[in-house]
Parts: C-alpha cells; structure tokens; sequence
C-alpha cells in the first residue's frame, strides 16, 4: 500500500508499506505487535467508558446510528426471516464487553456469537449477556464466546447472516486484514454480509504506537475490500459525535459484485432532441 501516514509522535511514514515492514517486518516483530496490541486492552477497565476510550458519550449516538443501518439492510437483505424459519444469527467481532451485542445486535439477531482475544473483557460481556433478562430469552441469545483474536479464526461454514466487526480491525496488519477476509467469507450464508464499523483518517493512516493499531482513510480501505473480493453495498456516515474525534464510517460489504443495471432509453426519451454533451 502506497499511501503515507503518521503515527502518534507526528512521525513520517512515506508509505504504509515501510511502516508495516518496520513494526511487523519479521515474526518476531509481528508477535509483539498483536501481543501489545492486547497486552493494552488488558490494562483497560471492563466497562463502557474503557472500550470507548474514555468517551462512553459516543455510546448512544453510535447505536442509533447503527441501528438505522442495520434496519434498512435487514429489511433489504432479509426480508422473509423469522424465527422458525429462516432464524438471523451475527457475529460480533472484537466485542470487548459485548456492548454492541447488547445495545444493538441482540434485539435484531436470534443468535449473537461473540468473538473477543481479551479473556476479562469476554467474561464480561458473557456474564451480562448470560443473566437477567437475557438468560431468559430463547429467541434472542448470545450462545458462543470465542476467546481468540480476528486473525486466527475461522468461522464455522454457512453460520452468519451478519459479521460485525467494530472498532477492532485497525490491529490488524493489511496482509491479516486480507486474509481474515477471505476466510470469513465462508462463514456467511447466502446473501449474508459484513458490517465494518471504523474511525476513518482523512489521509493515508495513522499509526497508534501506543494500542498498536492503524487508522486507515477511506481510499486505503478501499482499495484492501477490492484487494478481499469485497463490494460496498451500502455506506453511512455516523453523525452527532463530539469534535476532534476521528470521523467513523459503516460499510456494509458483500461478496457478490453488485448487478449492473442496463438502462434502455424508452422510445418516447430517445425520440425527444437531446442536448449533445
Ligand atoms: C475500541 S474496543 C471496541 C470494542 C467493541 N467493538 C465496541 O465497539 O464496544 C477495541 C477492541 O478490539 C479488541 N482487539 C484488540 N486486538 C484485537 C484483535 N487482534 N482481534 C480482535 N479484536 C481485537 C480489543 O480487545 C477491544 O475489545
């Protein structure tokens, strides 16, 4: 990837390239970049302020703006699903505390698994996920918590109608972010898609040395979904959070090419005098 970027000292990268190859160039330096990665998380509370970085304001204009989204994708995509019949499952990748499973894909999803390398964030969202009014609802539950990081998994064959990925892809490297791509698709059932929820630099990347993630520009993540196979279905702003935060974009990612419509000029339009361009 050809784009520059900086990381947080304000340091150049000329291109994204010489930045991965100099934090995750060997095996080594690749172990410790994901071991740091989580190695952070760790250190950081289970509670919603934590996983939103000290921001827990954003929670709430993040899952109504999600929850737009998601109504009208379902509708699109899904719309003879039930319970019985044809039941939705999603999976939520990098959960944290399960608080978008919770707030959001819970109300919609017959069943949520939860996928999350941060065992006392896991046990978190298992332990609210698994009680209360939850514990008690056969239609809507979270039935498996995966302990494992987004780069050693592979989803079971046909299972998900929605992946979920929010706020965790920018630990991965371009060449993981990629190959996790291409694995996952095989966990979707036909017509199934996945949801990537992302701060979005304005420019190239920047890199945090401090939780060992990259933010990415829309552009670059462009071009990574073409290089994964993967077309934008549809895309939204999410609007209302504070200023001086990263913007954040939702994108809705399909396998198939999107068909291409062709238009026939009716006899009445192609038989008017047109303006010649
Ligand atoms: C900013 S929090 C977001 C949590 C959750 N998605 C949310 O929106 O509430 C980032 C999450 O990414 C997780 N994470 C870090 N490295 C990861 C990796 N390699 N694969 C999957 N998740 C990772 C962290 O443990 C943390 O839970």
């Amino acid at each position: 990837m050809d784009a520059a970027g900086l990381d947080n000292n304000g340091r150049e990268y000329s291109t994204a390239d010489e930045m991965w190859r100099e934090q995750t160039g060997d095996l080594n330096k690749k172990t410790l970049w994901y071991r740091e990665g989580v190695s952070y998380w760790e250190g950081v509370n289970a509670t919603v302020d934590g996983v939103l970085g000290g921001f827990s304001d954003v929670n709430e204009p993040d899952i109504s703006c999600s929850d737009d989204f998601l109504k009208n994708l379902l509708s699109e995509r899904f719309p003879s699903s039930d319970v019985i019949n044809q039941p939705l499952v999603a999976l939520d990748c990098g959960s944290g505390i399960g608080r978008v499973t919770k707030n959001l894909l819970i109300r919609y999803f017959n069943e949520v698994d939860l996928l999350e390398p941060v065992s006392h964030f896991l046990e978190a969202a298992r332990e609210t996920l698994t009680s209360g009014a939850y514990a008690n609802s056969d239609m809507h539950k979270a039935v498996n918590f995966y302990c494992v990081p987004l780069q050693d998994f592979t989803p079971d064959v046909g299972r998900y109608d929605v992946i979920w990925i929010q706020w965790c892809i920018g630990h991965l490297t371009d060449d993981d972010f990629i190959t996790f791509f291409k694995r996952a698709k095989v966990g979707l059932k036909p017509g199934g898609l996945f949801v990537l929820k992302e701060n979005i630099s304005k420019s190239g990347f920047v890199l945090d040395n401090d939780d060992r993630s990259i933010t990415r520009s829309d552009s670059y993540f462009r071009e990574l979904f073409s290089r994964c196979g993967l077309h934008i279905y549809k895309v939204k702003d999410q609007k209302g959070f504070p200023d001086g935060l990263f913007a954040v974009k939702i994108y809705a990612l399909v396998t198939e090419a999107p068909k291409k419509v062709h238009r026939t000029r009716s006899k009445t339009l192609s038989n008017r005098p047109r303006k010649i361009m």
